[in-house]
């Protein structure tokens, strides 16, 4: 879906270009002023699934004076990537015509975007050859000094590099929060939860407190709202103080870098990581307020701006992003890089106290690669006595995999979600047999692309209404041979070693158990 915002704009003032280009967009929207255009975005975001205006299936652009408004149109973009990273979204001046060539990209820009396995290609190969004006070829430590990247593109598509690149360049800018988004109530985009809390002031409470907390039951804006309620406490608790609003423009902004469009690495994912941590946490930190809302804190951001897919894939086709990690922990290096950045641009005061506790953040999030593992397991039974930062690795690392220690019907439902993206990830890999992943955007390649149609309904169902896992195994007989193959090779010795060590966790092994008999008695027999 893709919009095109037209701002303080009158009906004569459209040039002919304008009125040319807008049947491209899926919905026109005028709007008074730039304020207006902020409401629209996050308002838009936090609409329910399956979410149309989700920015990231489609291409937006922003039309406005910026003489009129009083913000040049270099602000406008830096902001937008700031505060919504994921959107594609530009801003456009367009009292001069030679501005608005890129309307005419929007057709082609959009049916990359809307087809999710050339969305994945765009996001992971890809980059903007944007460092001519304002951020510096200086500033992009991860290009190399000698010579430019070999395909700049200049789609008005998100790209991981551009993400990574922007974040680190507003490292050297240290900007304070813009007024049209410092004078935004963000409660006020909340009001599903908030009409819930009147009729029951503990009902989110009650369901992050248990193991059987399902995230995928959840909205966008009681996500976010879940996430407010646990680190508010837990930042109380630790007198690491916060106001209620920049921790909400925190959580918006982190939900904005999240792509909403992956099935399984989303911000749902994140918000369930915190919640696990957490209750992990009661059991394993409890004397240690500070750490607990630290490693809280690196659950909702261990997988900022993941593409749902892995680091195989991106070091095979060797993208730039491979290369600036050295092709180590790629996409754990990226998600610490992003993270870090978003926190000392809004919460500096809880980096300085992480920077001084061994960069905790950092640890916790690099322990979630999967290749450190093996090492990991071995420290469980091995490390005497265990160091405090083999702990919280631990627990965030449980965390990450713990969707198969919960309950049948939430476990299964994930393995269902998790399916799906490696279902996507499989079908990149067949794309890379006939197309390269860097090639031209706007040249031919992308031409005569099978349409990857987006798996909206499965999605849909799997977060409304189908529970039982008889039912979802009917739809992806396969389901069992992935989860036991997943449990036998990585989570059952894990927790059972961890139960073991901790024995207040058993119930960690004891639902691995549960879970797998089921899978092992529904396996499916390849036919001969
Ligand atoms: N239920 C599951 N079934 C199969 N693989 C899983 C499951 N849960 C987690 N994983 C894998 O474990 C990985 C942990 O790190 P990632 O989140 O990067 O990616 C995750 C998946 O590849």
């Amino acid at each position: 879906m893709s919009t095109l915002f037209l701002i303080g704009m009158h009906e004569i003032e459209k040039s002919e270009t304008i009125a040319r280009n807008e049947d491209l967009f899926d919905r026109i929207v005028e709007l008074q002023d730039l304020d207006s255009l902020m409401v629209n975005l996050y308002t838009d975001r936090v609409s329910p699934f399956p979410n149309p205006h989700n920015f990231e299936t489609g291409v937006s652009l922003v039309l406005y004076d910026p003489s009129k408004l009083q913000l040049p149109v270099r602000q406008l973009d830096v902001l937008f990537k700031r505060f919504f990273p994921s959107f594609n979204i530009s801003a456009i001046d367009h009292t001069h015509e030679e501005n608005l060539q890129p309307l005419k990209n929007v057709g082609r820009e959009n049916s990359i975007c809307s087809n999710r396995i050339t969305r994945i290609n765009h996001w992971m190969y890809h980059h903007h050859d944007d460092t001519s004006d304002g951020f510096t070829k200086a500033n992009f430590s991860t290009l190399n000094e000698n010579s430019l990247p070999t395909q700049a593109c200049q789609a008005n598509i998100y790209t991981l590099l551009l993400h990574l690149n922007y974040s680190k360049a507003q490292h050297l800018q240290k900007a304070s929060v813009p007024r049209l988004i410092r004078n935004i109530e963000f409660t006020s985009f909340l009001s599903e939860p908030i009409e819930k809390l009147s009729q029951d002031e503990s009902y989110y409470w009650n369901i992050l407190s248990t193991w059987k907390f399902c995230a995928l039951s959840l909205s966008t804006q009681e996500l976010i709202w879940c996430g407010f309620t646990l680190i508010k406490k837990l930042s109380k608790d630790a007198n690491v103080l916060i106001a209620d609003n920049k921790l909400l423009l925190l959580l918006f902004t982190l939900e904005s870098s999240y792509h909403q469009v992956n099935k399984f690495h989303n911000f749902r994912h994140a918000i369930d990581v915190m919640q696990a941590t957490w209750q992990l946490c009661t059991y394993l930190l409890s004397e240690n307020p500070v750490q607990t809302l630290l490693l809280c804190m690196a659950a909702i951001g261990h997988d900022v701006g993941h593409p749902g897919t892995n680091n195989q894939l991106l070091c095979n086709c060797e993208s730039e992003v491979a290369e600036s990690f050295k092709n180590v922990s790629i996409l754990e290096n990226f998600h610490r890089e992003l993270f870090q950045q978003l926190l000392s641009d809004h919460w500096p005061q809880l980096l300085a106290i992480s920077k001084k506790q061994f960069d905790f953040i950092s640890e916790a999030i690099l322990a979630t690669d999967m290749a450190l593992h093996s090492k990991y397991e071995n420290r469980i039974t091995h490390e005497k006595p265990m160091k405090q930062v083999t702990l919280i690795s631990l627990i965030i690392k449980a965390a990450d995999i713990s969707n198969v220690t919960r309950p049948l019907s939430i476990s299964a439902r994930w393995a269902y979600l998790i399916t799906l993206e490696f279902g996507d990830c499989a079908l990149l890999e067949t794309f890379h047999k006939e197309h390269r992943p860097e090639q031209d955007c706007f040249g031919d390649s992308y031409k005569n692309i099978d349409t990857a149609e987006e798996d909206l309904d499965s999605i849909q169902n799997i977060l409304t209404s189908v529970t039982n896992p008889d039912d979802i195994i009917k739809e992806h007989p396969y389901i069992p041979n992935g989860q036991i193959f997943f449990i036998n090779t990585f989570a059952e010795v894990f927790f059972n070693a961890l139960s073991q060590k901790f024995p207040n966790l058993k119930f960690l092994s004891e639902n691995v158990e549960t879970n797998k008999e089921y899978w092992m008695k529904h396996t499916h027999k390849k036919q001969k």
